[in-house]
């Protein structure tokens, strides 16, 4: 398997710049920012649904409509792929739990 979230990044970039009308995500572009992070919600919910109920097939599926409408709003917010995976590499050598104890107090 040679196919990266960077080569499906560069095909809605693509597909957003080609206005087809047979594309859904040239459709998804134009609609904006609330219609594509809602349809991210709801794939959310639906892997969630996936993962609780123990449907490894259907967790799958839902996770590549997941991480397809992600790359959607992130391309909408002019955010590359590329400054997310910084920030997860920034996190590297840290584990979450001595993160979460160095945060500042909340009130
Ligand atoms: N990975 C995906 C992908 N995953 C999911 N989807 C589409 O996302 C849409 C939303 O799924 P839903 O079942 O929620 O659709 P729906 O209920 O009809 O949506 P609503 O009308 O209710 O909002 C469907 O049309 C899916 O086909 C995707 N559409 C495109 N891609 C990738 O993007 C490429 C370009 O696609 P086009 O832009 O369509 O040419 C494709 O070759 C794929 O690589």
């Amino acid at each position: 398997m040679s196919f990266t979230l960077s080569d499906l990044e560069a095909t809605i970039a693509a597909r957003a710049a080609s206005g087809d009308a047979s594309s859904w995500t040239a459709k998804l572009i134009a609609a904006g920012t609330p219609k594509a992070a809602q349809k991210l919600g709801e794939e959310a919910v639906e892997a969630v649904i996936a993962a609780v109920g123990g449907d490894r097939a259907n967790l799958v599926k839902e996770s590549a409509d997941l991480l397809y409408h992600w790359l959607v709003v992130l391309k909408l917010a002019d955010i590359p792929l590329s400054e997310v995976m910084a920030e997860l590499e920034s996190r590297t050598g840290q584990s979450g739990l001595a993160e979460k104890a160095g945060r500042p107090k909340e009130n």
